[in-house]
């Protein structure tokens, strides 16, 4: 990390010297092209590349950064460098005001997102067009004057962008490396999973959002400048956001450097090109170059070469000892309520999954949650891991009240569930997708613990020889056993099992069986759906039967599965049948 940031910050002190080493003017120029698009794609990255929100929205922000340096400056008279914090925050407010509306809306995601935003550029340049903003001939900015930081303006013009440049890749790269960027990361998988492990998906999506916007802003700030005269129709084309996705597609959107190296290899090629009198050559030899990476390194330049040298994590390189797990309660049911739900109603257009349930989950038991098919059961744990808001009814977690709560915040309070379809984060290793939650989860630890949390827990789940794989490289008993050691990772104190055993051999089977002992032997309380019986007598306390989203039954489990009730709901016949 030391070294990134050392390299990063000796490369820009380097650079900073050109504009006194009498170089020809053209390095300044072309290397102020390089930075200011460098600085536009790696912004763009930082919310679009990392969390999958593609924008193509990147020039209104881009432009509202240009239009404000232009309006204080020219308008106002205000010098260049009081502008630059207005042009990095005016974006980054109307970023934020627009993904406060746009990020509650679930429906609002892939191209549906790109499309909203690349709206929102003509939305905005039509009110700057009609308003005295600018009112239809254009800014000039040959009032502003170019600090004097360096021998010329051209050369302060070029350190301007350089030093924003810098900025932009350490924001970038601290973002990637930090709980945010992994944050990001999961939400680029799996959104609704992400929330469900603990990641507070809203508020970290405005946040890049935010960040995004208010760093192409500074581009368009200092743009402004550069160019002189500002008008909508240069500034809010097409042109800046199909560039930034190119070059960052082409360096690689997963990396925090990819887009740096996206820019600078574009706007080499096209400078070539246009100094030779070839701008048109030059932008099918790009286009071409684009299409042979989609089709050969889906991953980009950058993102391809780095796979390749990337180095499998050995749990023994990690420095420090496993931390010690906070005391649990001894693994004895106690007739505390752990969990209590009242009037819990959940429906979907049409149907009543879960209809007025009211059920506790005692401290310490494994309660077994049967049903027939579609009586709810997966439901029940989806409204109490808050992978669905509930329709009706109350929800109280070891005394506290998290009816409507975010999914982050029941995680957060310690309840973790399983996926009956494993849905691990694709593009992160078996290692990654656990300590993730270790992370986000209710043991809330740093990226260093949660590693060797994420340990423990492969180990336990038999995992430990796939730290390195991804998911897709598993096979359904594994995938089964990730979703498990992913739950345990985050340290519940609730745990919600949706038929882990579903598609097991017998022998995996009765390897999962003992697993689930041993978790409630070190304390935690369990919800167990599951349609293998001998699994169900093996393991639980007490078990509750749904039927039609009702609650039918509750008790010992060879008292309830005799329940004439029970019985005929599971045969599908009324019980006076
Ligand atoms: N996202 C959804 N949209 C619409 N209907 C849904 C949705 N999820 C569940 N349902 C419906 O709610 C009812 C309960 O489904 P649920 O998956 O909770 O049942 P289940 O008891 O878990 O069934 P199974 O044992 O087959 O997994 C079913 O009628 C189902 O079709």
């Amino acid at each position: 990390m030391k070294r990134t940031l050392t390299l990063v910050l000796a490369a820009g002190a380097g650079l900073a010297c050109i504009p006194w080493l009498g170089l020809p003017a053209f390095y300044e120029s072309f290397l102020y092209l390089v930075f200011h698009w460098m600085i536009l794609a790696l912004s763009w990255n930082i919310l679009s590349g990392y969390s999958g929100y593609f924008s193509f929205g990147h020039g209104a922000f881009f432009g509202i950064g240009m239009y404000t340096t232009a309006v204080l400056g020219a308008k106002f008279d205000w010098p260049f460098l009081a502008t630059l914090p207005f042009a990095a925050l005016v974006p980054a407010l109307f970023g934020l005001g627009l993904g406060f509306v746009v990020f509650r809306v679930k429906s609002v995601r892939g191209e549906l997102f790109a499309l909203l935003t690349l709206a929102v550029t003509f939305v905005v340049a039509t009110i700057i067009v009609n308003t005295p903003i600018d009112g239809g001939p254009g800014i000039y900015l040959n009032t502003v004057q170019v600090p004097k930081i360096a021998p010329s303006p051209a050369s302060a013009l070029y350190l301007m962008v350089l030093i924003a440049a810098i900025v932009t890749l350490l924001v970038a790269w601290k973002v990637q490396n930090s709980k945010l960027g992994i944050g990001l990361f999961a939400i680029h998988d799996d959104e609704d999973v992400a929330e469900v492990m603990g990641v507070p998906t809203f508020r970290y999506k405005l946040l890049a959002f935010a960040l995004s916007c208010g760093l192409a802003g500074v581009a368009g700030g200092i743009h402004a400048l550069f160019v002189q005269y500002v008008t909508t129709a240069e500034t809010f084309n097409i042109t800046v956001p199909l560039t930034v996705v190119l070059m960052s597609v082409l360096g690689g959107t997963r990396w925090w450097g990819g887009p740096a190296i996206g820019a600078a290899a574009i706007t080499g090629l096209l400078y070539a090109f246009t100094a030779g009198d070839h701008a048109v050559a030059g932008r099918a030899a790009v286009g071409g170059i684009l299409v042979v990476v989609i089709l050969f390194m889906p991953e980009g330049v950058l993102g391809t070469l780095l796979k390749k040298r990337r180095k499998p994590v050995a749990k023994e390189v990690l420095p420090g000892p496993t931390p010690a797990p906070p005391p649990r309660a001894p693994a004895v049911v106690t007739s505390r309520p752990l969990l209590e739900v009242r009037g819990l109603s959940k429906a979907f257009k049409g149907v009543q999954a879960l209809d007025k349930v009211n059920l506790q989950v005692r401290q310490g038991e494994i309660l077994g949650l049967l049903g027939p098919n579609g009586s709810g059961k997966s439901t029940f744990i989806n409204v109490v891991s808050g992978h669905y808001p509930l329709s009706a009814g109350e929800l109280v977690f070891d005394g506290q009240v998290l009816t409507g709560a975010p999914a982050h915040r029941m995680a957060q309070a310690g309840i973790a569930r399983t996926y009956q379809i494993p849905r691990p984060f694709k593009h992160m290793t078996v290692l990654e997708n656990v300590s993730m939650v270790a992370m986000f989860g209710c043991a809330s630890l740093d990226a260093q613990a949660a590693t060797r949390e994420a340990w423990k827990w492969l180990e336990f789940t038999g995992l430990q020889d796939r730290a390195n794989a991804l998911p897709d490289d598993l096979n359904l008993h594994q995938r089964k056993f990730l979703e498990l050691a992913r739950a345990l990772a985050a340290r519940p104190r609730l745990v919600l099992l949706d038929e882990v055993l579903s598609g097991l051999t017998p022998g995996e089977i009765n390897e999962a069986i003992e697993l689930i002992r041993r978790i409630r032997d070190q304390g935690a309380t369990i919800v167990f759906v599951e349609h293998v019986m001998r699994a169900v007598m093996a393991l639980t306390d007490r078990i509750v039967v749904l039927n039609h989203g009702k609650l039918i039954a509750q008790g010992q489990a060879t008292e309830v599965m005799q329940d004439s009730e029970v019985v005929s709901a599971y045969l599908g016949r009324p019980a006076h049948a």
